[in-house]
């Protein structure tokens, strides 16, 4: 067996199997998804984390490119309790380090009772406990990666359905997820995918119904130039957000976002609609909560901590979410968000309780 060593910031060094070798650095966060793996090892908000499956075997139904949220794994490591080989060489291709074989079930509890945490990791034959620790030594903590939205966004626009008969999006892209545009598409809107740092001039040049600020990792106050389009057009376009979108909308709107002590992430996150008085089943990723919503009311909320899941303002054409309507992974009860969404082009949303 060719050990592996994954080095934590509580000063514990675990020992592990090496399944894809390397030395990698990030930030040790855990789905708690039972399925949707592909999805989630290229969902770009992963960048610069390390992601432990809590479900203790992963890979069991091969790998397929059509499930993959983008072209590229974004964790910077993986670690499960075990990895099937389809998996391992995936991994081992895209040069992504992978352990398996240690206590998932002691990283997890570590994580839920400490708090998300930066973490080392040497995996291969020459790996020893001190490559790992100076993995660890090296990592920086999620904020400070300032300009993250650089590593996972486009560079040229892209246009998804030109020809579609539906409203214009205007898509900033901050590390979105495939299907963000495919649910857009499959409701013929014509998406206009920016890139991150697109300024409000780029936006009046493709003059589009709808702003939609989407998903992407980090810290959500280091997207500056996204908060300052929805300073720039709000009122004049609707907006719409997806998790960091619902956070960079509402920092920029008069309200305030924190870190999470561990985050949500996983299939099964329980959100209640204080309209409908119904709860849904979400799949979440996310780091940060919104503290303060500003000038945006709540409108949904998690039923395990109460955190603000919805976000909306009648007034000023709003309509966000912190879970992820589009699904893959996950159950798929809020694909209406982007019904939701196209709609504000006529009506804004209603938002009383
Ligand atoms: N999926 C996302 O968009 C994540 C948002 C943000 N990076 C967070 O961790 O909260």
């Amino acid at each position: 067996m060719t050990k592996a060593y994954v080095a934590l910031e509580n000063g514990q060094v675990v020992e592990a199997r090496s399944r894809a070798p390397g030395r990698t650095r990030g930030e040790l966060v855990f789905t708690t998804a039972y399925t949707g793996y592909e999805e989630s090892l290229t969902d770009p908000s992963y960048e610069e984390q390390i992601l432990t499956f809590s479900y203790p075997l992963i890979g069991n139904y091969g790998v397929r490119e059509e499930r993959f949220e983008s072209d590229r794994v974004h964790p910077r490591g993986v670690v499960a309790r075990e990895l099937t080989e389809d998996v391992a060489e995936w991994l081992g291709r895209e040069g992504v380090p992978a352990v398996d074989e240690l206590d998932t079930r002691d990283l997890v509890t570590g994580i839920r009772e400490q708090g998300a945490m930066r973490c080392g990791i040497a995996a291969g034959p020459d790996a020893t406990p001190e490559d790992a620790e100076a993995e660890l030594a090296a990592c920086k903590g999620m904020s400070e990666h300032t300009d993250i939205g650089s590593q996972v966004s486009v560079t040229e626009p892209v246009t998804y359905n030109a020809e579609g008969d539906g409203p214009t999006v205007a898509l900033v892209d901050c590390g979105a997820k495939g299907s963000i545009a495919s649910s857009l598409v499959e409701r013929d809107a014509v998406v206009k995918q920016l890139p991150y740092d697109a300024t409000a001039s780029d936006i009046e040049a493709i003059d589009p119904d709808i702003l939609f600020i989407s998903n992407g990792p980090g810290d959500p106050e280091n997207f500056e130039q996204a908060a300052a389009l929805v300073d720039a057009f709000v009122g004049e376009l609707p907006l719409a957000g997806i998790c960091l979108g619902q956070q960079v909308i509402a920092n920029a709107l008069g309200g305030e976002t924190e870190k999470m002590e561990f985050g949500h992430r996983g299939v099964n996150q329980p959100v209640l609609d204080f309209r409908s008085e119904q709860v849904v089943m979400t799949t979440q990723n996310h780091g940060y909560t919104v503290s303060d919503p500003g000038k945006l009311d709540v409108t949904q909320i998690n039923v395990n901590d109460d955190t603000p899941e919805g976000l909306e303002s009648e007034e000023l054409n709003v309509i966000t979410r912190q879970y992820h309507p589009e699904a893959n992974p996950g159950p798929h009860d809020t694909l209406g968000f982007f019904d939701d969404v196209l709609g504000m082009v006529d009506s804004p949303p209603t938002v009383e309780r």
